[in-house]
């Protein structure tokens, strides 16, 4: 007897596929020794443990729990995927714990195989954002997660007046669903099948902008590509152009941009001759137009022709029951993109991400559960999965300042931490933010800081 169990213990150990044997609690109480070398850890360690305090993003815990087999599932183990069965064990009528193999012991050859696999991976990335690219706009209504009344009247204003070819001028802080919004008309439009084409007038120089917008001709300027290039008005004619932080238009081109909106043709640096051209126009921006009026730096005329039908998207801030669904959908995005499986967040988390102001909007939301996810270290994103700042966030204390006061205390202070983890480079700072770095200057100025 001893012999044959000799035996089977020694073909196991041996096996090709890993082994893990877990009773009705959990507890590992088999584990073999590829297993062991693979985690780098000794049998005696392990025999005892819960399996979560052993193995990373493991399930045999919910297998004894729920009774149902999970067969040929990706698990990811030390940054690799691995396929993974779980059969649970039964004896009279109840589960008494459950077997776990994984498959691909040999490391090498899995190596190989997740390396082939993940070089693979973005390239077929790469197919897929050129043909979403090439067939126009990437988003609809339904990519935009709201319950809140605001978000869903927005929605409904969407409905109206996509179909029409009226210009509309997206208002709204930086991260809060402008280009969503963009994209989304466009689909709703007559002109869904034709281009969507975006032009972001904040990061393109100012002496190039011009020949971006309109294109140029053969030989217009020394470096021109030959044959000239067409613009983004060209490339866009017959759908929708969509000028994204429009706020940031040097003064010359608004000139130029309103004369094409007026005269419907545009024409290329270095060109004799005018083009007809067909788009619908949508704008966005975060910047205060109506002050930059005065001021001056936007021209009025070309406000009254772009801000036919305003749209303001609210912040994050405005509309909070938005943002439970929104953490739930970027869970699921996040999870399946990184193969890891995360199951519930912690009630103190929850807490948390409810109560933040969230100055970058959806877009600090966004990278606040992508990071959360990637330093959970189980299935639960608990207090120490979150960014540092979120966790040292305190209890306000109102001291009867109005909710303004109180947003721009807290919004000076979140500048100020995120500038300082940056070494000030004001860059780093405004994307660990989520907001353009117009936005970032704008408001150091504000805060004097
Ligand atoms: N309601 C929403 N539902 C799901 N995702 C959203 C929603 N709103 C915004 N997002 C996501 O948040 C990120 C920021 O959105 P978007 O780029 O549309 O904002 P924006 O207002 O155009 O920002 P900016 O002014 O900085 O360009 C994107 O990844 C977008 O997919």
């Amino acid at each position: 007897m001893l012999f044959e169990h000799k035996i089977l213990e020694t073909v196991i150990d041996q096996a090709y596929e890993w082994i893990v044997v877990v009773d009705h609690k959990g507890t590992i109480v088999y584990m073999n020794k590829n297993y062991c070398d693979f985690l780098g850890k000794k049998k005696e360690e392990v025999i005892g443990k819960h399996v979560t305090e052993v193995i990373e993003n493991t399930r045999m815990h919910i297998v004894v729990q729920t009774g149902q087999e999970e067969i040929a599932d990706l698990h990811y183990i030390q940054g690799n995927y691995m396929i993974a069965n779980r059969i649970p064990i039964w004896m009279d009528g109840k589960v008494i714990g459950a077997v776990g193999t994984v498959i691909f012991r040999d490391t090498n050859e899995w190596k190989r195989m997740n390396s082939h696999i993940k070089s693979l991976l973005p390239q077929l990335q790469t197919y897929l954002q050129e043909w979403k690219e090439h067939s126009g706009a990437k988003y609809t209504l339904n990519h935009i997660i709201s319950v809140s009344k605001q978000m869903e009247q927005l929605k409904e204003k969407v409905k109206r007046i996509a179909d029409s070819d009226i210009s509309i001028l997206i208002r709204g802080e930086s991260g809060t669903g402008k280009e969503l919004f963009a994209h989304s008309i466009h689909q709703l439009s007559s002109r869904s099948d034709q281009p969507f084409v975006k032009i972001n007038c904040g990061v393109i120089p100012e002496h190039l902008l011009e020949s971006e917008l309109f294109g140029y001709e053969d030989g217009a300027f020394t470096g021109a590509r030959k044959g000239g290039k067409k613009g983004k008005f060209q490339l866009a004619d017959g759908g929708t152009i969509f000028l994204d932080e429009i706020g940031d238009m040097p003064l010359h081109m608004q000139v130029k941009l309103l004369r094409v909106l007026q005269e419907k043709e545009i024409e290329p640096v270095g060109a004799t001759k005018t083009i007809n051209i067909d788009v619908r126009i949508i704008a966005a921006t975060n910047r205060p137009l109506e002050k930059m009026i005065e001021e001056k730096l936007f021209r009025q005329d070309l406000y009254y022709r772009i801000n036919v039908v305003p749209f303001f998207i609210p912040t994050l801030r405005e509309r909070p029951e938005d943002i439970e669904p929104l953490i739930h959908h970027f869970l699921d995005k996040v999870c399946k993109r990184s193969g890891k499986r995360i199951r519930s967040i912690t009630p103190d988390v929850m807490d948390i991400l409810r109560r933040h102001i969230w100055p970058g909007n959806i877009r600090e939301l966004e990278n606040v559960i992508e990071a959360s996810v990637y330093f959970a270290s189980g299935e639960t994103i608990t207090l120490e999965a979150l960014p540092e700042y979120l966790r040292t966030t305190g209890v306000y204390q109102t001291d009867g300042k109005t909710l303004k006061q109180l947003l721009e205390e807290a919004e000076k202070q979140i500048i100020q931490q995120s500038l300082q983890r940056h070494h000030f480079d004001k860059q780093k700072a405004a994307k660990s933010l989520g907001i353009s770095k117009s936005a970032m200057y704008e408001k150091i100025k504000k805060y004097g800081i």
